[in-house]
């Protein structure tokens, strides 16, 4: 390992810890998920050696409805992680540093949504992020850092790589697991065929995936909405926003020409949606073929069977498959067809399998399949990605100049 993990740290001292558990917000309601339970295993070891475990972690962005305080996050926090888990409304102000100094060995406590901070967002280098008052000023509370936030690795906020800077820092067990099995993927080759199963709601993952990739993967097997601007640019009369969406066209404005250039390079390699799901007059699930659709008047939520059908055998043949993002909007159960279909595939076949995608991720144990099914499930979405495209980390790049 080219880092310090726990196992380099002595126990018994005051540390700060980085958690990723931004998560789906229905309703205003904090929707449990995979990243609480992986990084409770890490929380878990910190308390039980008799450490002052003090969690920071962000939700949403300002501006955005899943923008939220973290108060719900402790409480699932707690659930996993079978001990009290204290949550303050305050990131570095004089509560939080109030209650991290009243804290006990093996006590756990989680700040305030770190993106609520000033100094947290703006992109900037390790350095400048460390000058700033939130870093300055939380970093002498603490004897140590502790980076699990491997899904947010790819951002240059302070948190992330401030902190290394002001104290001396470490790899959580999720950093340094989900480190361990994505750059090895990025390294290993295959001999047989390798299939990437590509969808969600963000163009640009896709398409930077499938342009760096496009040696690596023999075959890309398309959905959600990234698929769906992918039909557009095929000629079908899909992918745009209709009736108050904001999904597509801008995502369209600023990609159209590199999903033309992709899809006219590798369309061969390039396999598209024969048939799209939607919800019917009587709120049924109701599927159309791609050739019969004439004018898009309302949302596609899913692939159709059909689909499922000539992907799943394309799947059964691949030595290797990847997933970024759903199919569809996996959520609800009758858009979920594509999603669990793809997944099953999967799961059926011993080949080499990585599932990746905060999100994404969520589909296996919503729809009961069996994680020991696949060869490692990532709690990463645009981390994930770039670890397998062979592009560096900015939150490893400082964890390893530490060490
Ligand atoms: N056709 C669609 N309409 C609405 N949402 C969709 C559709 N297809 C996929 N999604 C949504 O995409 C989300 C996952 O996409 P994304 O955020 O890109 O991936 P991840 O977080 O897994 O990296 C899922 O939560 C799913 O509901
Ligand atoms: O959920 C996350 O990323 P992901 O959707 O790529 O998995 C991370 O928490 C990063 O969040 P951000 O994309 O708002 O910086």
């Amino acid at each position: 390992m080219s880092f310090n993990t726990i196992d380099d740290l002595d126990p018994g001292q005051r540390v700060l810890v980085r958690l990723d558990l931004n998560s789906p917000v229905e309703d205003g309601t904090v929707q449990d998920n995979r990243r609480f339970e992986r990084h409770a295993e890490t929380v878990r070891e910190l308390a039980e050696r008799g450490d002052r475990v003090v969690c920071m972690a962000h939700q949403g962005r300002p501006g955005d409805d899943d923008f939220v305080s973290l108060r719900q996050h402790a409480d699932i926090l707690a659930e996993h992680v079978g001990r009290d888990v204290g949550f303050v409304p305050d990131t570095y102000g004089p509560e939080a540093i109030e209650a991290i100094e009243a804290l006990d060995a093996g006590e756990i406590l989680l700040l305030e949504n770190v993106r609520m901070c000033e100094d947290e967002l703006p992109e900037a280098s390790p350095e400048t992020k460390a000058d700033t008052e939130f870093v300055q000023t939380l970093a002498p509370a603490f004897d140590a850092y502790v980076n699990d936030a491997y899904s947010a690795a790819h951002r240059k906020h302070a948190s992330i790589v401030g902190f290394p800077l002001a104290l001396p820092a470490y790899a959580g067990r999720v950093m340094e697991s989900e480190y361990e099995a994505n750059t090895a993927i990025a390294e290993r080759d295959f001999d047989g065929q390798v299939t990437m199963v590509v969808g969600g709601t963000k163009a640009s993952d896709v398409i930077s995936v499938m342009e760096a990739l496009d040696e690596k993967v023999d075959q890309f097997l398309l959905g959600g909405i990234a698929g769906e601007l992918f039909l557009r640019a095929a000629g079908y009369p899909v992918g745009e926003d209709v009736e108050g969406m904001d999904l597509f066209d801008e995502q369209w404005e600023r990609n159209a020409d590199t999903i033309r250039s992709v899809l006219d390079e590798r369309g061969d390699a390039i396999t598209l949606a024969s048939d799209l799901a939607y919800e019917d007059a009587e709120g049924e699930r109701a599927e159309i073929d791609v050739e019969a659709i004439e004018e898009k008047t309302q949302g596609f939520l899913d692939v159709g069977s059909e689909t499922v059908e000539t992907y799943a055998p394309i799947i059964h043949e691949s030595e290797a498959v990847f997933v970024k993002g759903a199919l569809g909007l996996f959520e609800d159960e009758r858009f979920s067809v594509g999603t669990v279909g793809v997944l099953e595939a999967i799961a059926e076949t011993d080949c080499f399998s990585v599932v990746g995608g905060g999100d994404t991720s969520r589909a296996i144990e919503m729809y009961g399949l069996d994680e020991a099914d696949f060869s490692h499930v990532s709690i990463a979405g645009g981390a994930y990605i770039r670890a397998l495209t062979g592009e560096s980390l900015p939150a490893v790049d400082v964890l390893e100049d530490a060490a």
